[in-house]
């Protein structure tokens, strides 16, 4: 017997990032928005914990138990005694290292398959425990849809949307990794006063309306100086995209991957195709928002 579940990628369409704490984290004003592009994470029982995977970014994807959905599968087992023998699957469609929660999703989607195949009966709090731990963005693939991810990003509240957004996702050459653009984000930022990062309201009335002009005008992201520090290139991607008729163009959490706001599913087309002959990314991607959280299938 199997269990697959299906899990989505995120943009993050306001990411404000506080000062650094003490344990290294920063407070985040995050606003998620889960997007169509899935990893499916299949478990079946086996005489051991394996990961396999497939897909274009495969070969980038740890198979050790470093894997975000290897260590789902561990810790739900140690809280139910249970032993972890499964093999895991990963079918990878979400770009690896790209600032769309892949590792993320891998992880939520594990943990959801291993719990239904296991019968363990744990609540939905629990598993959102277990999400937190394993990292800040994995509570929100789990959930899905859009939400506000505030403390590190881990602590959310469901936000209402009202309609459809269309996107354009441009892959770029090579990865970054996300705490090395929170340390930029530190180094850009040394001796100056960072405020508390605050959620904005013209953002969540854009969502509740499906308003995407309304959107563009309030999407921000804090990471974006550093993820352009470290990759200045993205800025030829962004200029591109904007020069296609994107309404808004900005940098996916902690980057490369870049996202493109289009008016319609047709001007989507449009944008990704400029952004294909521009000559800026690896690939690009089209796709709607909202999309639902981890599903088994
Ligand atoms: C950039 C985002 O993707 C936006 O959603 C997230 O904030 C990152 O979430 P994630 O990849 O799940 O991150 P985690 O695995 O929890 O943390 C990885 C590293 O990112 C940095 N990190 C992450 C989240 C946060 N609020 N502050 C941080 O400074 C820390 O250096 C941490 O060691
Ligand atoms: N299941 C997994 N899939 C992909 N990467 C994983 C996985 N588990 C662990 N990793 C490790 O995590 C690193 C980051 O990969 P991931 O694809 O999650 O990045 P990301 O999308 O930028 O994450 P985020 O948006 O959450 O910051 C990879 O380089 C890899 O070493």
């Amino acid at each position: 017997m199997s269990v697959t579940v299906r899990v989505p990628a995120k943009v993050n369409v306001q990411l404000a990032v506080g000062g650094a704490r003490p344990d290294g984290f920063h407070d985040l004003a995050n606003v998620f928005l889960a997007v169509g592009l899935y990893d499916e994470v299949t478990v079946t029982p086996a005489e051991e914990l394996r990961i396999t995977c497939t897909g274009p970014d495969a070969a980038q994807v740890p198979l050790d138990r470093t894997n975000l959905a290897a260590r789902a599968a561990l810790e739900l087992a140690r809280r139910y005694d249970l032993d972890p023998a499964v093999h895991i699957h990963i079918a990878k469609d979400i770009p690896v290292a790209g600032g769309m929660a892949g590792g993320s999703a891998d992880g939520a989607g594990a943990l959801l398959a291993c719990d239904a195949l296991w019968g363990t009966g744990a609540s939905r709090g629990e598993l959102l425990d277990i999400c937190a731990e394993l990292g800040s963005d994995v509570p929100f693939s789990l959930v899905g849809g859009a939400a506000l991810g505030v403390g590190r990003g881990e602590q959310l509240r469901a936000l209402e949307v009202g309609g459809t957004f269309h996107w354009v996702f441009a892959m770029a050459e090579r990865g970054l990794s996300t705490p090395a653009v929170f340390r930029e984000f530190d180094r850009m930022n040394e001796g100056v006063r960072i405020p508390e990062p605050v959620a904005s309201q013209e953002l969540f009335d854009a969502l509740r309306k499906g308003d995407s002009d309304a959107l563009a005008a309030a999407v921000s992201n804090d990471l974006q100086p550093a993820a352009l520090s470290l990759f200045p290139a993205l800025a030829d991607t962004l200029a591109a995209g904007r020069a296609a008729g994107a309404l808004a163009a900005l940098v996916s959490g902690s980057g490369p991957t870049t996202a493109f706001l289009a008016p319609g599913a047709e001007s989507a087309k449009t944008v990704a195709e400029a952004l294909l002959a521009s000559g800026t990314c690896r690939s690009v991607r089209v796709t709607e928002s909202p999309a639902p959280g981890a599903t088994v299938l």
